[in-house]
């Protein structure tokens, strides 16, 4: 956005977002409404537990996704709206699936979860280009640590479920742990990046750097003694990260990148 941002467009396209999120949530619990009943985690939500039926979710996930698509196509644009319905097909009928496969999910969910900043860029300059991949590329690495600390955290639930996270195929932790690691480091040159890149000013490239190596100390100490605690600590960590790092992106940015 330039130096004024335009609300109504910031909003249209936060709702035709959240609404196109909502539907591909909502798929994603009808198609595993059996699984999810054995996880203790998951067997209270509205479609295991029967507060909702399946025709009537699915119904509502038709109904909002073509919505929430049609919203952004006409107040937003045609790009965000792909990327929107085309994440939605990632999420619902590609990452989904593959939970009950294989543990290469984790990172075709992480694309998931990186693309609605993309489509928020691609709804303010009609582009995506080199620029606009900063936080979609945080996002992606963020939730590494994130997912993998909650793998570990409810690995018998998920075996139960019949999900196959990496921490399946890791009992002891050592690999999970490792690859938090791993994404963290990752996002260390993100700050400087953005600042390079005249998207924020230094003051986030700071605070990036201390909120990532925050992280990173989190995952070490996973990667050093992987216990629930551990683990637990940098998932709450994980937690608090991201909207600090937005916080930190949101006042700094410099207008018109
Ligand atoms: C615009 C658009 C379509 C945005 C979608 C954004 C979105 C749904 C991100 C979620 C990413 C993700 C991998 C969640 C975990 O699902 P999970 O199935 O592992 O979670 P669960 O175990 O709690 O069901």
């Amino acid at each position: 956005s330039g130096s004024i941002v335009d609300i109504a467009g910031l909003c249209y396209t936060c709702t035709g977002t959240m609404m196109v999120a909502a539907s591909a949530n909502t798929l994603n619990q009808v198609f595993e409404i059996k699984n999810d009943a054995k996880m203790r985690r998951t067997m209270r939500r509205p479609l295991p537990s029967g507060r909702i039926s399946p025709v009537h979710a699915a119904m509502w996930a038709t109904s909002v996704g073509a919505a929430g698509t049609t919203l952004l196509a006409c107040k937003a644009n045609y790009l965000a709206a792909g990327l929107a319905a085309s994440n939605l097909i990632l999420y619902a009928f590609v990452y989904t699936p593959l939970k009950q496969i294989h543990h290469v999910n984790t990172w075709v969910g992480a694309v998931v979860g990186a693309i609605p900043p993309l489509l928020g860029w691609a709804a303010a300059a009609s582009e995506v280009s080199l620029n606009s991949m900063i936080l979609p590329a945080a996002l992606y690495f963020w939730q590494l640590p994130h997912f993998m600390a909650l793998a570990y955290l409810c690995r018998d639930d998920y075996i139960a479920g019949g999900y196959r996270m990496l921490s399946f195929a890791d009992p002891s932790g050592k690999r999970t742990a490792w690859v938090s690691l791993r994404n963290c480091l990752y996002m260390l040159p993100l700050g400087l990046l953005a600042y390079n890149w005249g998207l924020t000013s230094g003051w986030f490239s700071f605070e990036a750097s201390l909120l990532t190596t925050g992280l990173t100390i989190g995952a070490s100490s996973f990667v050093l003694d992987p216990t629930h605690k551990s683990a637990r600590r940098m998932f709450h960590g994980s937690l608090l990260y991201l909207p600090a790092l937005m916080a930190g992106l949101i006042l700094h940015r410099l207008p018109n990148q």
